[in-house]
């Protein structure tokens, strides 16, 4: 039975390109799906190899592709997650995409003439463009939920959990290969007066302006968090107790020489800072250290930073 009437206006409707190449790759046939977006005409491209067309097209893995389809005569398929597309071609997704090419799945069929011993190659592209936008988007909301879950709501430093994380790993690395690490813990100072002077709002903005300007002042690879409340914490990976103690003494200096303008009011606060160092410590033995010195940084008149020392026994218990 001749079916030409009705595959004629199939392959003319259908909602897939429909490409035919023959054995030499060169263009035999599309259909309207593929006329239309690419712009061409089959009568004017017929004949000619397919990637002097589609100049786009990853040439050598298409070939490879088309080749073992014809030598295998058995189908393959490429999906729009291992290449985007085979050939380039606009979406037509009315939504901005990101992207202004579809995504393609592509199966690749080998066809026979009949009474002919000519091979063909049939590729039947697919748009994918939405399974693409959606993964794209679903990707996009996974690494802003990962930042959230990483990050302290107010003043977009790291949050305690992650920081302490992020502790324990440098922790690891420090003992691993031997390198120094050392731990500040800071605190502003006065800060319930701060904020009965100027509210709750008051003491935000300075959280959230303080933590920015100390932030600026440390290098990429040391670890700003907020430990708690108005108590931060910094990791400063490969530095000794004489390195973090500059360090601290610049965060003390720049924190008590930076005045902020909030509501009319300008506002002065200044950090207490408790620095120790790592020589085989657990991580919670490392926090209590910097602790204790910060204690220490409070009782000695605050605005200053002070190291770790050895304290008697009795004294670590009271200030735990
Ligand atoms: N605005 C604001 N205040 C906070 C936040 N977290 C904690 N605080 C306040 O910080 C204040 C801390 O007070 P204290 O622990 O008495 O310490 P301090 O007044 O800073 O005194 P010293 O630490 O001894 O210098 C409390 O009033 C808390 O309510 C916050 O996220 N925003």
């Amino acid at each position: 039975m001749q079916l030409d009437w009705l595959v004629q206006p199939l392959l003319t409707q259908l909602n897939t390109g429909v490409l035919v190449l023959d054995a030499a790759h060169n263009i035999v046939y599309f259909n309207q799906f593929i006329a239309r977006r690419a712009d061409i005409q089959l009568s004017d491209v017929s004949g000619r190899l397919v990637y002097d067309i589609f100049a786009d097209a990853p040439k050598a893995w298409l070939q490879r592709k088309i080749d073992g389809v014809l030598a295998l005569q058995s189908p393959a398929f490429s999906s729009w997650e291992q290449r985007q597309y085979i050939i380039k071609l606009p979406h037509l997704r009315p939504v901005s995409s990101g992207s202004q090419h579809m995504a393609q799945n592509c199966s690749m069929l080998p066809v026979k003439a009949p009474n002919s011993a000519e091979q063909f190659v049939c590729l039947l592209i697919e748009d994918a463009t939405d399974a693409y936008v959606y993964q794209q988007q679903l990707q996009h909301s996974m690494a802003q939920l990962e930042l959230a879950n990483r990050t302290d709501g107010l003043t977009g430093v790291f949050n305690r959990r992650h920081w302490q994380h992020e502790l324990g790993q440098e922790i690891q690395r420090a003992k691993r290969y031997q390198h120094p690490l050392s731990l500040l813990l800071f605190d502003l100072d006065k800060f319930k007066q701060l904020n009965d002077q100027y509210g709750h709002q008051g003491g935000d903005a300075v959280l959230i302006e303080l933590s920015g300007i100390i932030a600026a002042l440390l290098r990429d690879t040391d670890v700003l968090g907020r430990y708690g409340g108005e108590e931060f914490g910094v990791i400063l990976p490969e530095t000794d107790m004489a390195g973090a103690l500059l360090v601290a003494n610049r965060i003390c200096a720049t924190a008590a020489g930076h005045q902020m303008l909030f509501n009319g009011h300008y506002i002065n606060a200044t950090v207490s800072i408790g620095v120790s160092s790592f020589s085989g410590q657990t991580i919670d033995e490392l926090i209590q250290q910097s602790d204790i010195a910060l204690y220490n940084a409070k009782r000695q008149g605050r605005n200053q930073a002070v190291a770790w020392q050895q304290q008697p026994e009795t004294y670590l218990k009271k200030v735990k």
